[in-house]
């Protein structure tokens, strides 16, 4: 776990959330992406060496569209960048975490992921990023 990658934040509407994120910032979102497998749209927003990411739900099973249910609006889970993801799933899996997926797949903005479950990790969703070179 070399640093914080980004912070995902569910937002019911990418479009007003993307308004208020350029105020709020000062500077507007620098990419917009679908990723299809995970039933999400998404706009990413630097600030300073820190990125953010906004996911909206692209359909009603999306984990996305099930916590904007559940929980509301907010922090949907905080992403790590690792540089082998393959080595820090065995590391992870080897201290009692629960990796919900063995096998990484592809993320937004270049990236492979993972997650862990809430559950093991104090209610809060980990990712683990590993750029795509
Ligand atoms: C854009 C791609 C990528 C990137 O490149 O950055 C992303 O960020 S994709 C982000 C969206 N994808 C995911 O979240 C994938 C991983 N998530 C999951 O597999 C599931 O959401 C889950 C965590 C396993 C939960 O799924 P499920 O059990 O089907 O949902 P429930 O609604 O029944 O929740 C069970 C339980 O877990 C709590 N929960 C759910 N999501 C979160 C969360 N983000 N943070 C904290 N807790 C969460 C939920 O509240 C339920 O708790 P209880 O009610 O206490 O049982
Ligand atoms: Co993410």
């Amino acid at each position: 776990m070399r640093k914080i990658e980004h912070i995902g934040i569910a937002v019911k509407s990418l479009e007003e959330s993307n308004v208020l994120f350029e105020k709020l910032l000062g500077q507007p979102a620098y990419k917009e992406e679908e990723v299809v497998s995970e039933g999400v749209k998404t706009s990413f927003f630097m600030n300073g060496p820190n990125k953010i990411e906004l996911l909206e739900a692209t359909n009603p099973d999306s984990p996305i569209a099930k916590f904007l249910e559940k929980k509301g609006e907010g922090i949907h889970h905080i992403a790590f960048d690792v540089e082998d993801i393959l080595v820090e799933i065995e590391r992870l899996k080897s201290e009692g975490f629960t990796v919900l997926n063995e096998t990484p797949k592809k993320g937004a903005d270049n990236k492979l992921v993972a997650f862990l479950h809430p559950k093991t990790t104090n209610g809060v969703l980990i990712e683990l990023c590993q750029e795509i070179k």
